[in-house]
């Protein structure tokens, strides 16, 4: 796969760009609050979102609420795996639909298993198993479960050592694909990085699109195109593109 280290936009009116949160702009951490935002790397966003004039959203699994808690200079985001959404600082409709009674019950259950920590977001729920790996099993079939009961469609997304609930209608793709009909970014390359299995639906929207896709890390097959090695690389990328001539 290609190294994307040296991507450049020709103009910075050809791109608009999308960034994962967890294992892509950050380290990952042993629990969700424990991530550290590195102090430079906000300013290195707000730079790219002015050089990119606004093209620049975050694509997360995280919710809303935990995306401006992380960022909140960013006016652009997808949260819930875009079953929220919010662009130039306001929320926009989401997705309806969530079972919330039933995400209490899954939450119920799954936290009387030990080595479990459940997050409860606004619109979806994360099953996570960090801290007791064996029990991937178990969780994914209490999650399955769950689906299949619910009078809501839901699907489950399997991410790194989590399993997630979202809305049946949402998903990282389409909350690219919503943004790119937006006049902020329309006409644009999409260009989307991201780490997990739950990007590759990001990964395959901007190849068809006519993208650019890049995995960051390794060890798995991917949609991908090209290739960071880690997030301390995302970081020193993009840190060099915003060093970049502004009539770039
Ligand atoms: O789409 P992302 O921005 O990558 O978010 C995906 C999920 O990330 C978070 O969980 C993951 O990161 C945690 C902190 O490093 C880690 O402890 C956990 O094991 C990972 O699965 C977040 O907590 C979820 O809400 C996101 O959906």
């Amino acid at each position: 796969m290609n190294d994307a280290f040296e991507l450049t936009p020709r103009d910075w009116k050809d791109w608009a760009l999308f960034l994962d949160i967890d294992g892509t702009l950050l380290d990952l951490a042993p629990t969700p609050d424990a991530v550290l935002v590195p102090s430079t790397l906000p300013a290195v966003l707000n730079g790219l979102s002015r050089r990119l004039s606004g093209a620049l959203a975050l694509i997360s699994g995280r919710e809303l609420a935990a995306i401006e808690r992380l960022f909140p200079e960013m006016r652009d985001a997808a949260g819930a795996h875009g079953a929220q959404w919010r662009l130039n600082g306001r929320g926009m409709d989401g997705i309806d639909g969530w079972p919330r009674s039933l995400a209490d019950e899954v939450a119920a259950r799954a936290a009387a298993i030990a080595g479990v920590l459940v997050e409860r977001k606004a619109c979806s729920l994360s099953l996570h198993y960090r801290d007791n790996l064996p029990l991937a099993d178990t969780i994914h079939a209490l999650a399955e479960d769950v689906v299949r009961r619910s009078p809501h469609p839901l699907r489950l997304l399997h991410g790194k050592a989590v399993v997630e609930l979202i809305p049946d209608a949402a998903g990282k793709g389409r909350a690219i694909e919503r943004f790119m009909a937006e006049p902020a970014y329309r006409g644009r390359i999409p260009v989307f990085v991201g780490d997990d299995v739950t990007d590759e639906e990001g990964f395959a929207s901007v190849n068809r699109l006519g993208g650019i896709s890049i995995h960051v890390g390794g060890g798995r097959p991917t949609a991908a195109r090209f290739h960071l090695s880690d997030p301390e690389t995302v970081r020193r990328w993009l840190a060099r593109l915003n060093d970049l001539p502004r009539g770039a």
